[in-house]
């Protein structure tokens, strides 16, 4: 599914009208009709009272088509207006004029703080305040009006999207956004419901298909596309009838140091379980029999030294390498790193320490392999390219990485973004019981073991992705949040293949 920005949307509306020939209202009767069918479904005629706070834009007038179609089914319903400015939009008028066909109780003006209303906490509160026409953070009364709406414990539904918000660009004052317990979204979600920074305000939502123009939405790049079960499972190959072990590449992991020989093992493991064909992992020497005990699939090559890598060899051109997991930062490894760049030519991932070294000696960015894919955490992220002023300007900073290196970055953490060039990619699988140690290192694993059988680097990165954190919400339902650990991620890989193609609702939060 497709991400577009406010102006994207605003375009999409305009080609709509043309396209359809029909008016701003008869769009905006489409939007409210749905949010109306939402609570409709959902209430069923009940008495709570719905309170709609209606700004005096486009959001506004959504908010005002769900108040009538609310009275005319018998709901109890209160509406209000924000009249923060005269500055009313047409739609709006034109709703605001046919509400008062279908009641006596007309909209409540709201001018200051004197106006706010007392909330019971089992009213439901609608919030269609502003929508992705704001242009500056909310300040007076109506900061203070979203401020009284957050106080309420009752329920709070945003239209669109919750009112203070900016669809794709970064927050400034963050005591003046709606904490919406749901929202109702037009056509396709919003950025800023993915970025940490401001997820929370709309912690769970829905998206309505109001109609905008097919065409449009299908032809215009998006801001960001967000992988869930359909893409990947058009990505997904079929396994050949007469492949050999062969056929699925022959990995190189390279990882480990004394007292993390266990990060080679999981990246080992992991590698296999995606479906690479032979795996050999390259350690230092002190992880031989670690390796060999855990791992028995693997073939084990041993670096001269004891505790950590200096030169790596290997006898084999590798299908793809994984480099980095747990390998620490002496200087002998800096220059193993050094030649492993210069030497080989494989598809490669670079993780972890490898990160942190490449942040630490930059002469090792100018030898970085084209289209190597790189999966930093946030601190790793931060000492790669320096600190961000927010959401936004990461994602910025990361795109000119990616251009300036001609790499791929997966920035990991909730909703894990991939970044190829100026293209984006949301995943939508995986969840907080993948926070424990290792669970990267696994996702190193996936990665390379997907390079190894022939997927070219952005669809390693993004299905990998996606299956790692599909395992991840495999593994959850099976024991639940806090025991999962990376190995439980590693033995639901098998379980994420089988289920991919499945129609089941097993998965986890957010498929
Ligand atoms: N194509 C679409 O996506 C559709 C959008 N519709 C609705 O239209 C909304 C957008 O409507 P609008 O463009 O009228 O914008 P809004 O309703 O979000 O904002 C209204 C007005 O508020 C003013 N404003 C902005 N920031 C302010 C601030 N901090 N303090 C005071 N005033 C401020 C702006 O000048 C703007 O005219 C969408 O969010 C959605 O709810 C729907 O009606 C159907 C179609
Ligand atoms: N809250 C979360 N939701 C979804 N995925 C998560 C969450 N927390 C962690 N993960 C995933 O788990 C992995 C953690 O990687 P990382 O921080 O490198 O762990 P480690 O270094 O311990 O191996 C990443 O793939 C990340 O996307
Ligand atoms: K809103």
């Amino acid at each position: 599914m497709k991400i577009f920005s406010a102006e994207q949307l605003y375009e999409a509306d305009k080609i709509t009208l043309e396209q359809q020939q029909i008016t701003t209202e008869e769009l905006m009767e489409r939007a409210g009709a749905q949010i109306f069918n939402w609570f409709h479904e959902r209430l069923n005629g009940a008495s709570v009272p719905i309170r709609i706070f209606c700004g005096i834009g486009n959001n506004g007038g959504d908010g005002l088509v769900l108040g009538r179609l609310l009275i005319e089914a018998g709901y109890n319903v209160i509406v209000y207006v924000v009249n923060c400015s005269d500055k009313r939009s047409k739609s709006f008028l034109y709703n605001y004029n046919l509400i008062k066909n279908v009641t006596t109780d007309w909209p409540i003006l709201m001018t200051d703080k004197n106006d706010f209303p007392e909330i019971d906490p089992e009213d439901i509160i609608v919030d269609a305040i502003f929508g992705i026409g704001l242009n500056r953070s909310l300040d007076g009364w109506v900061k203070k009006l979203i401020q009284h709406l957050n106080a309420s414990p009752a329920f709070k539904l945003a239209v669109d999207i919750p009112s203070g918000l900016f669809p794709n660009t970064a927050l400034k004052d963050e005591d003046a956004v709606l904490r919406a317990n749901h929202t109702l979204t037009f056509q396709t979600p919003k950025l800023a419901f993915f970025l940490p920074e401001t997820a929370q305000f709309a912690p769970s939502f829905d998206i309505l298909d109001i109609g905008l123009d097919r065409d449009f939405l299908v032809n215009t790049k998006p801001l960001a596309q967000i992988i869930s079960k359909p893409e990947a499972q058009n990505l997904y190959k079929h396994r050949e009838r007469f492949a050999h072990k062969g056929t699925y590449g022959h990995a190189l992991i390279v990882a480990g140091s004394y007292g993390k020989i266990g990060a080679a093992s999981i990246s080992t493991a992991a590698t296999f379980r995606i479906g690479a064909g032979m795996v050999t992992t390259f350690i230092p020497k002190c992880g031989y029999s670690i390796l060999q005990n855990t791992v028995p699939e693997a073939m084990v090559a041993t670096d001269i030294e004891e505790e950590f890598l200096s030169k790596i060899n290997v006898d084999f051109e590798p299908s793809a390498i994984g480099v980095g997991m747990g390998i620490g930062k002496s200087d002998k490894t800096v220059e193993a790193l050094k030649s492993l760049f210069k030497n080989y030519k494989s598809p490669m991932v670079i993780d972890a320490d490898a990160i942190n070294l490449i942040s630490e000696n930059k002469e090792l960015l100018k030898l970085l392999p084209k289209n190597s894919i790189l999966t930093p955490h946030l601190g790793e992220l931060q000492r790669l390219v320096g600190k961000w002023k927010d959401d936004y300007d990461k994602i910025e900073k990361v795109k000119e990485f990616s251009i300036k290196h001609e790499v791929l970055v997966v920035i990991k953490g909730a909703y894990s973004i991939t970044i190829f060039g100026d293209t984006l990619y949301l995943n939508s699988s995986g969840n907080p019981g993948m926070a424990t140690a290792g669970s990267g290192d696994s996702l190193s694993g996936v990665i390379t073991g997907l390079l190894s059988q022939g997927y070219d680097p952005l669809t390693s990165c993004v299905f990998g992705v996606y299956m790692h954190g599909f395992a991840g919400d495999l593994a959850v339902n099976q024991m639940g949040y806090e025991a999962v650990m990376a190995n439980d991620i590693i033995n639901n890989i098998g379980e994420a293949y089988m289920m991919l193609f499945a129609k089941d609702q097993s998965e986890g939060e957010n498929n």
